[in-house]
């Protein structure tokens, strides 16, 4: 059945990427229930391989040779108990083999791998965030033996690379008379069942009926046989397309069922999960686009890594031209995976055209605004969303200052902890804020810190507490970043609980506030006092309104940098610019009492120093001098116990 011959003697052993046979162990190990689907992406790399050859052909029709009917074909052997997928695509070089079947060529898979702890079970979830890929054939395989021979080379110049799987596999140079990849699976004992017809040609209408070229099978021929007194011919063997061979996205919604686009999400991501929803629509008007976009369930392996590829497949008219154009697809929605297809854009696009491309931008426009709508959609259903949230939330977290434009749908979209409930999950939409604000409450109040506890044990949410308004606690590190970019929604203001200028005034009433002022003027002398003592470190010291329990607290004026804001920049070795913080007393606390009537001015100013550093390390969480800090209170505390 091969049309291949080996060269003599030439065959060379190599060995595995470490990564590769960490890989393969975990996906065997991990996938064994599942293992049917070594099928499906074995045809999707073939039809992936004629999608390439196609668009090289745009530019040399000569590729195509004489043959340019291109298909998949799957041939089983009992007797040899092999299985064959061969397809007259793009083929591969030697270079080519080495560097796809031979190592992984993700950007980040070094550092991902080595975070695996060895333990199976933990490290098989984890894995899943691996695309599956090539190497799901050793799932049924004991030995895989590829033949190729790229488009465009002559048949000598085609190659061999077999492997059982384990540290290595060998090259072998050869001679093939026909253009593409043949990939022959020797199946492990006890795989028998994928040598029934039956059986493949169910698992390739499950998982590849939507696949754009025809999926073929050979067809036994049938003797010439009577029936109902008729002759019928005899017909003779012939390989047959099994599936539909139209590519799904070109179907009609109503005709394409769940388990389909979840089949064709596969198809095209190579993820081992389901996704967690899809939209598919067909624009047509001033602009002619398909757009079928998927939120996946889980998270990518490399979702944070700055050179990892994301975006869309793009086809013009239904002509695929690349992988991940990252083009129509913002950064802050990199998570969305599925399929452009553009009748506007011409055959020979490339990634610099798309740069600049009026069209190129309003298909970006379109797919982002479609992808918000979808998640939308999603957040309909809580249980749903919280796992979509828990998975890249942090992400969307980047829109409101990526995309200006859809900045209030973002906001729509956000969740986030809150005094309302009891714990860290972040499930509040800012939505359900607004519906329970206070009467009287005009702005949406915040906190952030570097953790959900210093966030929710904050001294700054104590009149938040007394007055029962519900605060959002932040402490995602985007979390300041995020609050930067996001000044309002729904008309109402946003405004950090950290900051100077909080008025809840208009929540009091009458009593409250001339109360309020009585104490402040009683106070000012005392206030004055702390100025002078504390001098150039405070830019001002203010009566409080926002504490009950603690004596004081810092917090920084309304136009200066938050101090999460300073912490960020020095995390990444920036300098952040020095302000000073407003220093708020609780004129109701016995300390700020006891110190208030403290006549020596040398112990008063000790007491103001100590109180202004454990404030500050409240808020900060660190002290630029606390070994000065220890003196003081040591000796404060020694003048206490005498
Ligand atoms: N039938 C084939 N014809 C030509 N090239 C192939 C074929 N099968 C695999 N390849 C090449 O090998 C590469 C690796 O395949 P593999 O399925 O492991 O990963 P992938 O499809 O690139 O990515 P992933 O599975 O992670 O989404 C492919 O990208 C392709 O370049």
């Amino acid at each position: 059945m091969s049309d291949t011959t080996a060269h003599a003697g030439q065959k060379q052993t190599h060995g595995f990427q470490a990564e590769v046979k960490q890989l393969l162990q975990l996906m065997i190990h991990s996938l064994y229930s599942n293992k049917e689907i070594f099928l499906r992406e074995l045809v999707s790399n073939a039809s992936d391989a004629a999608d390439k050859l196609r668009f090289m052909a745009l530019s040399d029709g000569s590729l195509y040779g004489n043959d340019g009917d291109l298909k998949v074909r799957i041939s089983l052997d009992e007797a040899a108990r092999t299985i064959t997928i061969s397809d007259n695509g793009i083929g591969m070089d030697e270079k080519d083999v080495i560097s796809h079947l031979g190592t992984i060529a993700k950007s980040g898979t070094k550092e991902f791998f080595s975070q695996l702890s060895g333990d199976q079970s933990k490290d098989s979830k984890l894995i899943g965030q691996f695309g599956v890929g090539f190497y799901s054939a050793f799932i049924v395989a004991d030995k895989v033996t590829v033949r190729t021979r790229k488009a465009g080379l002559p048949a000598d110049a085609a190659v061999e690379w077999e492997s059982a799987g384990e540290g290595d596999y060998t090259l072998t140079p050869i001679v093939k008379e026909t253009r593409g990849t043949e990939i022959v699976l020797h199946l492990r004992e006890g795989e028998d069942e994928f040598l029934s017809r039956w059986k493949v040609e169910s698992i390739v209408t499950k998982y590849s009926d939507h696949i754009s070229i025809p999926v073929e099978m050979w067809q036994e021929g049938t003797p010439e046989r009577e029936e109902d007194g008729e002759t019928i011919a005899a017909t003779e063997g012939q390989f047959k397309a099994v599936n539909k061979a139209t590519a799904l996205w070109t179907r009609d919604k109503s005709d394409i069922s769940d388990e389909e686009y979840q089949a064709f999400y596969k198809h095209i991501t190579h993820d081992w999960n389901e996704p967690l929803s899809w939209s598919h629509n067909k624009v047509e008007g001033n602009a002619n686009y398909t757009s079928l976009l998927y939120v996946p369930k889980k998270a990518p392996f490399d979702m944070w890594n700055r050179e990892a590829k994301h975006g869309l497949k793009l086809y013009v008219q239904r002509v695929f031209i690349m992988d991940d154009a990252e083009q129509f697809m913002p950064s802050y929605l990199r998570f969305i995976k599925g399929v452009l297809d553009s009748s506007d854009l011409p055959l020979n696009v490339s990634r610099e055209i798309l740069q600049d491309n009026k069209v190129s931008q309003s298909l970006r426009k379109g797919c982002s605004s479609r992808a918000l709508k979808m998640l939308e959609k999603l957040a309909k259903d809580a249980e749903q969303y919280a796992l979509f949230w828990q998975e890249f939330g942090q992400v969307l977290k980047e829109g409101p200052a990526e995309d200006a434009a859809n900045k209030d749908t973002i906001a729509g979209l956000l969740r986030f902890a809150s005094t309302q409930n009891d714990g860290s999950e972040q499930t509040v939409a800012l939505a359900d804020y607004v519906a329970r604000m206070k009467e009287g409450q005009d702005e949406i109040y915040f906190l952030v810190a570097d953790s959900y506890e210093a966030a929710k044990h904050s001294p700054h949410l104590e009149v938040f507490r007394k007055k029962g308004i519900e605060v959002l606690l932040l402490s995602d590190r985007i979390d300041e970043w995020l609050m930067q970019h996001l000044p309002e929604f729904d008309g109402k203001k946003l405004r950090s609980v950290a900051k100077g200028g909080l008025d809840l005034s208009k929540l009091d009433d009458e009593e409250t506030k001339q109360a309020q002022q009585q104490t402040e003027e009683a106070f000012a002398s005392v206030v004055a006092r702390f100025k002078t003592a504390l001098g150039a470190q405070v830019k001002d010291v203010k009566v409080s309104h926002r504490l009950t329990d603690s004596p004081a607290c810092v917090v920084t004026d309304e136009y200066d940098m938050s101090t999460q804001m300073i912490k960020l920049m020095e995390s990444v070795g920036q300098k952040a610019p020095d302000v000073k913080p407003i220093f708020e007393l609780n004129p109701e606390h016995q300390l700020v009492k006891h110190i208030a009537d403290e006549q020596d001015e040398g112990r008063f100013t000790q007491w103001a120093e100590v109180l202004f550093e454990q404030a500050l390390l409240a808020e900060r969480g660190s002290l630029k001098n606390p070994a000065s800090f220890v003196t003081r209170l040591n000796s404060l505390l020694l003048s206490l116990a005498k």
